[in-house]
Parts: structure tokens; C-alpha cells; sequence
């Protein structure tokens, strides 16, 4: 998260004081607004049509993300923790096996039952974290049609700018639910999807330098730094379940992943109100894991899966909210559990506030290599107990897709 420090100095310098006349532009961008879970990194051809254009205004393409819901509870333990862990065991270069052995414990047994843990010490240094969040904040900050000159246009390519009404992520499959739907309970955010910026095919889009300087070279070593941390805690699972440490090295180091940035504006508590509505609506991530960075205004929810209910995942100074997706719990056979979660307005807000504040999040959405096959590790059982066929990433990934445009 930003700094305590500086959180407020950046939140006062780049957000807006919601007026009347945005409280009702922000109405009427949200009724167009739409948006939510991980897309994937990258895609085969799709034979349907991209976008239903009979959705959405002129030149607008509408992403419904159809979810089938992440793991599911089989047992009933009633508590949903989701622990601080100190990960120094896997930045310092003198840390012993038992120490990382007793993190890789504590990680594996949190994602086994929440889904979710906070790291501590994690490696990434909070200059950079500030840093990139601040660059964020001007990113947003540029006038629409800058930020559309960027627009997000291709699953397959999953890079850009997408503004707030492009995308809502349901279960809905009929066109007449999807526009109800995004009359009653849209999305409130708008996002820039980065991917890797070396693919031969797809490029990223990158503001200019001069409408925000500094910016490409930030994501840039934004990405990198998150990808260590992946590669990290990706060892640490594999000690925590008994495989070798370097297991999924060679399966997980192509940096198909993608970084999103993302800016939740100002919304008019009210409408947060509505039943089911969300500032990013309740989903689970595709890929492996998902680095989290938030600021200080909260709002993250994740679903208890025996009960149901939502706990917050409030911020927490200097940690990184680290989450299992659907495809490393397909390799677990579901042990490790990817939890729905939702962004909603922070529980912690004054009940009586006219207006939800800005908030801004990173998210590091981790994968699997293209071409990895996705298949349930022996260490969770014979063949006979496995829940889901083998897949490949971008096959998974994919078929999400493809459901989304049915
Ligand atoms: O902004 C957040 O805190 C969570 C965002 C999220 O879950 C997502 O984009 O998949
Ligand atoms: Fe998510």
C-alpha cells in the first residue's frame, strides 16, 4: 500500500474532492460502467465474435465475464483467516531451510483454508511501491480521450486502457440479464492492462512520455520486481507441499503475467448500496497467484467458502495481499483454495458519507507459462481423485474467455 506518510499527499495531489456536478456525471458514467475480474494474459483465436456490440454506445466494446464460481468448500471448518506472514526467509540471501521450510507452512496452510495471505517483507521496496502507485495516479489523471486513444482491444492481446462501462463480470448469460444488470449493479473502476513488454506480437499501450513521464520505465521495473516476488512465492508453495523448491521454476518463468492498474473513482456511497453492486463485483482470478498492492482506503472483501460471508482484507501497511487463482488450484485439486473476492466500499467507511473515496489498487495478475499443462500434482491424490481434466494455460484461459462471449 502507499506509505501512510505519503498516502494522503498523494490522494489529496491526484484524486478529486467529489462535487455535485461529478456526483452526477459519476452517476451517469456508472450507468455505462462496468468492469471486474482478471482477464487472461493472452489467448488463441476466438471464432466468435470479440465484443456484443449491441450492448453498449458507438465504438464501446463490453466485456461480460461469465464466472464459474472458484473452489468449492467440501469440508467445514468455520474460521476465514487470512495471515500476516513474514516471507524475509525468502529475501534474505542468509535464510535457513527450516526457516523458509516454517514460511512455506505458514503460506501453504493459509492457502488451504482462506485463500489469501498478507506477505510482509516482501522484498519489493516501498519507494517503488509509492512510486508506482503516485505514476498510476497520473496516468488516470489524463483526459478521457487520451486514456481512450489506449483502449483495451483484444482478449488475446489483454492490453490497454479500459474505461469505466467495458466490463462486467457476471454469471448472466442472456443479453437482456447483462443490461439489467449493468443498469442496477455496475462496476465502478477503470483499469490499464500491462503485459509482458517483450511478446513478438502484442504491444502494450504506452501513454507518451511527455503526457506522463516516466511512466513505461516505472511499470517496467514494476514488473520485474513482482515477477521475483512470483517466483518466490511460487518456491515457497512448492516447499510447503513437499515438492522440490524449484519445482515451478521453469513452468512459471515466462512472465505471462499481466499488471493492472487500477483506479476506483469517487461513487456515491448509495449506489455501493445496491444489491450486488461493487466497485469490482464478486470473482475469483484465472491464474496462479495475484500479487495485491492497495492504498490506505479499503474496500477488499473475500468470501468465506463454507459460510459464505464476506471478510474484509482490509489494507495492511507494507504488505502485499498474495491470492491463489483458479489454475494453481486446479494444479492443488482445489487443496489451494481461489477464493471469490469483491471489491465493495470499505467497512470501515462513515456509514454516513455521502461519497466513497478514491482508492487505488495494483494487481499483479501471475500465470502459468502459455503452453504449461495444468494438471493436478500426484501429491494430491491418483488420477481416479482428480477433480478436473488436465488443461492448458491458455486453453484455461481461453475457454474463460470464449464463455464470456457466448
Ligand atoms: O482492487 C482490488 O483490491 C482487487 C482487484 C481484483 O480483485 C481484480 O482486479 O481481480
Ligand atoms: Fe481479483
Amino acid at each position: 500500500m502507499i506509505s501512510r506518510s505519503i498516502a494522503p499527499l498523494v490522494r489529496s495531489a491526484l484524486s478529486i474532492r467529489p462535487t455535485p456536478a461529478m456526483a452526477a456525471s459519476t452517476s451517469t458514467s456508472a450507468l455505462r460502467s462496468l468492469s471486474g475480474a482478471s482477464r487472461p494474459t493472452n489467448f488463441t483465436p476466438r471464432r466468435r465474435p470479440l465484443c456484443d456490440r449491441t450492448l453498449l454506445q458507438p465504438n464501446a466494446c463490453t466485456f461480460v465475464h461469465r464466472r464459474a464460481l472458484a473452489t468449492h468448500s467440501t469440508s467445514t471448518p468455520p474460521s476465514f483467516v487470512i495471515p500476516v506472514i513474514d516471507f524475509s526467509a525468502f529475501v534474505r540471501a542468509d535464510a535457513t531451510p527450516a526457516e523458509r521450510e516454517r514460511t512455506s507452512h505458514e503460506l501453504t496452510h493459509a492457502f488451504k483454508s482462506s485463500g489469501f495471505a498478507y506477505l510482509r517483507n516482501h522484498g519489493i521496496a516501498r519507494d517503488q511501491i509509492d512510486a508506482t502507485f503516485a505514476m498510476s495516479a497520473r496516468f488516470f489523471e489524463l483526459p478521457i480521450d487520451k486514456k481512450d486513444a489506449l483502449a483495451w482491444k483484444d482478449p488475446r492481446s489483454n492490453r490497454g486502457y479500459v474505461a469505466e462501462g467495458r466490463e462486467r463480470v457476471t454469471q448472466a448469460t442472456s443479453a437482456e440479464e447483462i443490461a439489467a444488470l449493468r443498469q442496477q449493479a455496475p462496476d465502478y473502476k477503470e483499469s490499464l492492462e500491462i503485459g509482458n513488454d517483450h511478446d513478438a506480437v502484442w504491444k502494450n499501450e504506452w501513454p507518451t512520455e511527455s503526457d506522463v513521464p516516466r511512466f513505461k520505465d516505472t511499470m517496467l521495473a514494476f514488473q520485474t520486481a513482482a515477477h521475483e516476488l512470483h517466483l518466490k512465492v511460487m518456491q515457497s508453495i512448492a516447499i510447503g507441499l513437499g515438492l522440490a523448491p524449484g519445482f515451478f521454476e521453469d513452468k512459471c518463468n515466462e512472465e505471462w503475467h499481466t499488471l493492472r492498474l487500477l483506479h476506483y473513482p469517487s461513487v456515491r456511497a448509495d449506489k455501493l448500496k445496491v444489491d450486488g453492486s461493487a466497485r469490482a463485483g464478486e470473482h475469483s482470478d484465472y491464474g496462479s497467484i495475484t500479487l495485491l498492492f492497495q492504498d490506505g482506503v479499503g474496500g477488499l472483501e473475500a468470501k468465506n467458502p463454507h459460510t459464505g460471508v464476506y471478510h474484509a482484507a482490509d489494507p495492511i501497511e507494507d504488505t502485499v495481499v498474495v491470492n491463489v487463482g483458479d489454475l494453481l488450484a486446479r494444479w492443488s485439486n482445489d487443496q489451494l483454495r481461489s477464493t471469490l473476492h469483491r471489491v465493495k466500499a470499505p467497512q470501515a467507511a462513515d456509514p454516513n458519507a455521502e461519497f466513497t473515496p478514491t482508492r487505488y489498487s495494483i494487481a499483479f495478475f501471475c500465470n502459468p507459462n502459455e503452453n504449461q499443462l495444468i494438471e493436478s500434482l500426484p501429491v494430491f491424490g491418483s488420477d481416479s481423485q482428480r477433480k478436473y481434466e488436465p488443461i492448458m494455460t491458455k486453453d484455461y484461459l481461453a475457454k474463460r474467455l470464449s464463455e464470456t462471449y457466448a
